[in-house]
């Protein structure tokens, strides 16, 4: 199916901060792909991640599933028996659109897909969690309580994986990394116009955080051997373990 092509913020902005709805969901595809560095890499791993981490008998998640690029990824590549996808995202107009394109999708693992704030859902016996660029849409005080909470659902030898945007404690480094992902946004055809409304319209509902502080939360919640195993420019994505019994 042909994708929109993303031009929100060319003429006639929407007013007011950056929400997911029928707008966004419209154009999302080529949104992301053309905002963040990689995307379709991480989307591509998430997928070979579930392969070699999930369980059988066991939940593999999708917190903030948008209109289900991991969990896609996840139904196709998954081999252990008696696994349960479960998509979560608290847009309506996301699920909506998500539930079409797994309708339209031939993959037989069963996907749960909830329309709710991921902040209040039960996450019990999870192999594979994946947060693909969600996190960090959570107010900053709030995310070590879902962190702990997602570390205590899921199952000993279970997989976090964790994909952000970052700040840098390093002023030079986080200038360069930031210009260098405003240099790819307008290669991927975005005008000076439209990165500026966009970052207006996400600055106080996109919080990124530093490396280190992703680690130290993650680490406080009892995970082990995090390990950052894609970056580019100002995005990435962790790994982090729940130890094995
Ligand atoms: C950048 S998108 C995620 C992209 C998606 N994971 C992917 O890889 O294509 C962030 C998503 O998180 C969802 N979201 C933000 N806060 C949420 C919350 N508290 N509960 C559930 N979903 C949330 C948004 O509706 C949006 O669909
Ligand atoms: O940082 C930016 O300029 C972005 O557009 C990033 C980002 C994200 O990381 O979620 C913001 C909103 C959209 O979901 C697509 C990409």
């Amino acid at each position: 199916m042909a994708e929109n092509k993303d031009t929100l913020y060319a003429t006639d902005p929407p007013l007011g901060d950056f929400v997911f709805d029928q707008q966004v969901v419209d154009v999302f595809p080529d949104m992301i792909k053309r905002s963040v560095p990689g995307y379709m890499t991480i989307i591509h791993m998430v997928g070979q991640l579930a392969e070699r981490y999930a369980q059988s008998g066991t939940r593999c998640y999708d917190l903030g599933c948008s209109l289900g690029a991991s969990t896609l990824a996840m139904r196709h590549r998954i081999q252990a028996a008696d696994v349960e996808l479960v998509a979560i995202d608290n847009s309506s107009d996301m699920i909506n659109r998500c539930k079409i394109v797994l309708d339209a999708d031939s993959a037989e693992v069963p996907v749960a897909l909830r329309c709710e704030d991921l902040e209040q859902s039960d996450i019990e016996n999870a192999s594979v969690v994946v947060m693909n660029f969600t996190l960090q849409f959570i107010p900053v005080a709030r995310r070590e309580a879902l962190i702990r909470r997602i570390y205590q659902g899921m199952v000993p030898g279970g997989v976090l994986i964790l994909s952000e945007k970052l700040t840098f404690d390093n002023a030079h480094h986080d200038n360069l990394m930031t210009e260098l992902h405003h240099y790819f946004k307008k290669t991927n055809g975005y005008s000076e116009m439209e990165i500026a409304r966009k970052r207006n319209a996400i600055e106080n509902v996109l919080i990124p955080e530093s490396l280190e502080s992703h680690k130290a939360r993650l680490a406080n919640a009892g995970f082990t051997g995090t390990e950052l195993w894609f970056q580019c420019f100002n995005f990435s994505s962790l790994l982090a373990f729940k130890p094995s019994e």
